[in-house]
């Protein structure tokens, strides 16, 4: 028998750590999740999948950089990859995910061919910075826009490598006249940016981008471990809902209108 669910596929490797909350999110927002290895692409094929999700974690121990082994790892099949996203289906990378598919130059994405024009650096502060931070949602992508527009959201971060810098002005020009700039770190008011809310330097507080044509999302917080209101920091708010709920549903309903 067939399924009618939509179908997300989680790919990892060795040293992926966040895939459970991931595949534990996406169901509970009515995707069927599976986990897709890294060598069983292939016999796995992209195409089967409504949805692809690059977890977070330490791919391959961040060794050369965090995400390029895993990068390397998904370049053979770049061809495929290429093809799920120019169907208008949603590619996804959290944090190590953000790294990889930066790595794979797939974000920003800003030439008429795919090239690396970013890179996620060390943070500023020379560390780990694992804790809460607030982003807001300052772009028209229609993925979220619904629910997220003009709002502040809290998600946390656990990252060394998370500071976007561009290859040029250039890139940067492009991002935002593309409307590229998904989230960006603020403090709860909206008003302050400089660290710590900004946890690692990152050019204009940049915290998730996307492709030009808006469905290849990679952003660093992480809105899989927030997906209840008690997963969520006390900071004076009533958090009945977690921002990763409002986060996987908008996935879920913009993917079920894709296959309408
Ligand atoms: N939580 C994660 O995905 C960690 C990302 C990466 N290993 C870093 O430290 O930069």
């Amino acid at each position: 028998m067939q399924s009618n669910e939509l179908k997300a596929g989680i790919l990892r490797m060795e040293g992926t750590n966040n895939e459970e909350e991931a595949f534990l999110s996406l169901r509970r927002s009515g995707f069927e999740s599976e986990y897709v290895h890294v060598s069983e692409i292939g016999k796995k094929k992209f195409e089967d999948y409504d949805l692809l999700f690059i977890p977070g974690g330490f791919s391959a121990g961040d060794y050369v950089r965090a995400g390029a082994i895993f990068a390397s790892r998904l370049a053979p099949h770049i061809n495929e990859l290429n093809k799920f996203v120019d169907s208008g289906k949603i590619l996804i990378g959290v944090c190590n995910g953000f790294q990889v598919l930066s790595e794979l130059g797939m974000i920003p994405d800003t030439g008429t061919e795919r090239k690396r024009t970013m890179v996620l650096g060390t943070n500023d502060s020379d560390r780990f910075e694992c804790r809460y931070t607030y982003i807001k949602y300052t772009s028209k992508n229609k993925i979220f826009r619904r629910h997220f527009e003009g709002k502040i959201l809290q998600v946390p971060v656990a990252h060394m490598e998370g500071k976007v810098i561009f290859d040029s002005k250039k890139t940067l020009d492009s991002v935002i006249e593309n409307d590229q700039m998904i989230f960006q770190y603020t403090d709860i008011n909206g008003t302050d940016s400089s660290y710590p809310w900004n946890p690692n330097g990152s050019v204009m507080d940049i915290a998730g981008l996307t492709n030009r044509e808006g469905n290849v999302i990679g952003l660093m917080p992480h809105p899989e471990r927030v997906y209840y209101g008690f997963q969520m920091m006390n900071d004076g708010n009533k958090h009945k809902n977690g921002t990763g709920e409002v986060f996987f549903n908008s996935l879920y309903e913009y993917t079920k209108k894709l296959g309408a």
